[in-house]
C-alpha cells in the first residue's frame, strides 16, 4: 500500500472521515468493480478476526457452529409468504450453470432460514432433540437499491453471523429471545460499542418474525446504526417448513424458533465510535498490533537500541500481546503518524537513554505518557491497556449519552434530531408514528428501549396526547 501522507478530514466531517479512513487505515479498498463490493485490507480483516473471535467465543458456550450451502433452491425460497414479500426486491438469482440452463433457478441466500428450516425439518424428531441453538458466520447477498457503503450497508455481507434456534415451546423461545439480546450486549460491552436495546415497530420487523429486538448505536453523525437484531419467529416457519416434533405424551408438535444476526456494521461501529482526527482508536481487544515498539535511534548506539526493542518484543509476544517493532529508515514523528492512523492503542518509545535509565515510555493513542521501569514493563503495560479500553469506553458511552435527547414537542424533536436521537411519548399507533415522521423527517425505530442512558417512563403520546410510553426517534443508516 502507497504510504500515507497528509491530514485526513476531521472526525465532524463524518462522512469524509469514514470514507478516508477506510483506506488511510487499510481497513477496506471500495475500487472493486462491483457496485456493493468490497475488498479487506489485512489490517482490516486483522479487526474483523479479532471481535469475531470474541463473538464465537460468546456463542461457542451453547451453540454449535455449523455452515449451509449458499443456493437455494427457489421452491424452498418461495414457501414463507411474508419472507419472500420482505426478500424478494433483494435476492440474487442464479439461473444457469455454464451454457445450461437450471431448470429451477438458485437463490444466493439474503440469509438462510430458507435453507436451514428444510434441513431442520428432517434433523428435528422430537423433544428430545431440543432446543437445537446453530450459527454460522457466512457471507450472504442482498440486492440493496438504498446507498451502499462499506461495512455498513453492502450487496455482499461478507461477516452474516446468522443463528437459528428451535425450542418446543413459545415461552422456551421467547426466553432465548432473552439470552440473544444478554450475548449481544456482552459481544459489544467487549468491543466497547455502547448500545440501545429496543423493540422495533410491527413494519419495521424482520419478514417472517412475531416481533423484533434490535441493537442500535449511534454514529458521529447523529444517526443510529442498527448492529443487531433479535427476532422470535414464533410457530410461522415451523408450519411453513413442517418442523415438528414428538412430545413426551406422543403427540406431534410444532417447534418454536429464533434467529438472531450480527454483521460487520459491528466493524463499522468500533471504527466510527472511537475514531478521531488522527485515525482509528482500536481497543486493545480488537487491535491487529496491540504495540508498536518504536527504537529512537542516535547516533552510533543504533545496534545498541534496536536489540533492545528487539528484546523487548520477544518479552511482550511472550505475554500475548501482537507486538511490531517498527525498524524502518524514517523519521520516528513519521512512525507515530503511521501507526496513529492505523490505530495500534499503546507505542513504546526506546532509546539511548532509556537503556541507561533502564525504562521504556509508553505512550497511549489517546496520548497518555508513562515511563515504566523496564523490569515490571509487562505489568505496566497490562494496567496501561485495560486503563486505555475502560477510558475510551467512558468517552463513547458519554459521547452517547449527549446525543440522546427527552423531547416533549415536534419541534424540541426535531431540534435534537440535528445532532442525535430523541425520546419521546408514543401512543403506538401507526398514524401517529408517520405523524412524527411527516415533521420531523425520522421515524420512531423503537419502543421497551432498555439503555443505561435513557429513563423511559409513561406520558401523552407526543401526537395525539393518548396514553403513550418512552420511544426513540432516530435518523438511520
Ligand atoms: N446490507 C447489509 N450490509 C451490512 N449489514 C447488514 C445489511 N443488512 C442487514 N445487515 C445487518 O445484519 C443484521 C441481521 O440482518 S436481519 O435482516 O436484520 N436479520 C436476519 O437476516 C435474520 N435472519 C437474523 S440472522 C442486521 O441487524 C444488520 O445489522
Ligand atoms: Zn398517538
Amino acid at each position: 500500500m502507497e504510504e500515507d501522507t497528509g491530514a485526513i478530514p476531521r472526525k465532524e466531517d463524518f462522512s469524509s472521515w469514514y470514507n478516508e479512513i477506510l483506506w488511510r487505515a487499510e481497513i477496506m479498498d471500495v475500487r472493486y468493480p462491483v457496485k456493493g463490493l468490497y475488498v479487506w485490507y489485512p489490517h482490516g480483516f486483522g479487526i474483523r478476526k479479532r471481535a469475531y473471535a470474541i463473538l464465537r467465543e460468546i456463542m461457542d458456550r451453547d451453540h454449535a457452529e455449523t455452515m449451509f450451502p449458499l443456493l437455494i433452491p427457489k421452491t424452498e425460497f418461495m414457501k414463507e409468504a411474508e419472507h419472500i414479500k420482505g426478500f424478494e426486491d433483494e435476492v440474487y438469482w442464479v439461473t444457469h450453470g455454464g451454457r445450461t440452463e437450471l431448470d429451477v433457478p438458485l437463490a444466493l441466500r439474503p440469509t438462510s432460514e430458507t435453507a436451514i428450516y428444510p434441513m431442520y425439518s428432517l434433523w428435528i424428531r422430537s423433544h428430545t432433540d431440543l432446543p437445537l441453538k446453530l450459527y454460522q458466520i457466512v457471507n450472504t447477498f442482498r440486492y440493496e437499491t438504498k446507498h451502499t457503503r462499506p461495512l455498513i450497508r453492502l450487496r455482499e455481507i461478507t461477516s452474516f453471523k446468522e443463528a437459528h434456534t428451535v425450542h418446543a415451546t413459545r415461552e422456551e423461545a421467547e426466553a432465548q429471545v432473552e439470552a440473544a439480546i444478554r450475548l449481544y450486549r456482552e459481544f459489544y460491552d467487549r468491543i466497547r460499542v455502547p448500545v440501545i436495546v429496543s423493540r422495533r415497530p410491527a413494519w419495521d420487523r424482520f419478514p417472517g418474525a412475531d416481533y423484533t429486538v434490535a441493537l442500535d448505536t449511534i454514529m458521529p453523525d447523529g444517526k443510529t446504526l442498527q448492529i443487531g437484531t433479535v427476532h422470535m419467529l414464533g410457530d410461522h416457519f415451523s408450519r411453513t417448513y413442517e418442523i415438528t416434533y414428538e412430545d413426551v405424551n406422543g403427540e406431534q408438535q410444532y417447534a418454536y424458533q429464533t434467529c438472531y444476526g450480527i454483521s460487520e456494521r459491528s466493524i463499522a461501529a468500533v471504527i466510527s465510535v472511537h475514531g478521531d482526527d488522527k485515525g482509528l482508536v482500536l481497543p486493545p481487544e480488537v487491535a491487529p498490533i496491540e504495540i508498536v515498539i518504536v527504537p529512537i535511534i542516535v547516533g552510533k548506539r543504533r545496534d545498541e537500541v534496536i536489540s533492545a526493542a528487539r528484546a523487548l518484543e520477544l518479552e511482550l509476544r511472550d505475554a500475548g500481546y501482537t507486538v511490531k517493532v517498527d525498524d524502518r529508515d524514517m523519521r520516528p514523528g513519521a512512525k507515530y503518524y503511521h501507526w496513529e492512523m492505523r490505530g495500534v492503542p499503546l507505542r513504546i518509545e526506546i532509546g539511548p537513554r532509556d537503556i541507561d535509565a533502564n525504562t521504556v515510555v509508553a505512550v497511549s493513542r489517546t496520548g497518555r505518557k508513562t515511563t515504566l521501569d523496564r523490569r515490571g514493563v509487562v505489568e505496566g503495560i497490562h494496567s496501561i491497556l485495560a486503563e486505555f479500553g475502560e477510558e475510551i469506553s467512558e468517552v463513547a458511552r458519554r459521547a452517547m449519552a449527549d446525543r440522546i435527547t427527552t423531547t416533549s414537542s415536534l419541534e424540541e424533536t426535531a431540534e435534537a434530531l440535528k445532532t442525535g436521537v430523541a425520546v419521546v411519548h408514543w401512543c403506538g399507533s401507526r398514524e401517529c408514528a408517520e405523524k412524527i415522521e411527516a415533521v420531523v423527517d425520522a421515524g420512531i425505530i423503537g419502543s421497551e428501549i432498555h439503555s443505561g442512558l435513557i429513563t423511559v417512563s409513561d406520558g401523552p403520546c407526543i401526537a395525539c396526547g393518548s396514553k403513550g410510553t418512552s420511544a426513540l426517534v432516530a435518523r438511520t443508516y
